[in-house]
């Protein structure tokens, strides 16, 4: 038994750039939308966010384990963020129902942890 996928939206996936004080699109140079999953390993009981750029070459352009404590920052309606150990992650939604569809699991996957 893998990973299943609890949600997938598309949203643009960008990273904050500390030393500029600027958000930078994950991957690539220009920011491209992205299918963004949130997958859950039943044996182990983890969760992490992971998504591809919607072009043919499928970049991964994030694969965020979630760990406990984490905390979901709904930062707009259809800009939410988080911190983990290196990165500062921000997710820019195509539409206001993925931003809502993705932090009801996001919360769940935190709960659950
Ligand atoms: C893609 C463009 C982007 C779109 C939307 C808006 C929404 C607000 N916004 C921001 O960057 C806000 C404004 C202030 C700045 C200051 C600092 C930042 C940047 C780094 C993280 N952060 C935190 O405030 C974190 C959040 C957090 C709290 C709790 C848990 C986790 C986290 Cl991550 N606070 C801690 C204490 O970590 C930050 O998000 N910031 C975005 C934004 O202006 N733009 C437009 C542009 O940049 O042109």
């Amino acid at each position: 038994m893998g990973e299943s996928s609890i949600c997938q939206v598309r949203a643009t996936v960008m990273l904050y750039d500390d030393v500029h004080k600027r958000w930078v699109p994950a991957g690539s140079e220009a920011p491209s939308i992205s299918r963004v999953h949130i997958y859950h390993h039943p044996g182990a009981n983890s969760f992490r966010v992971v998504g591809r750029t919607l072009q043919a070459d499928q970049q991964v352009v994030i694969n965020c384990p979630l760990v406990k404590g984490i905390k979901y920052n709904q930062a707009t309606p259809n800009f939410h963020q988080w911190r983990d150990p290196k990165h500062v992650w921000g997710l820019n939604f195509g539409s206001l129902e993925d931003a809502a569809l993705f932090a009801h699991s996001m919360m769940h996957a935190l709960q659950a942890l």
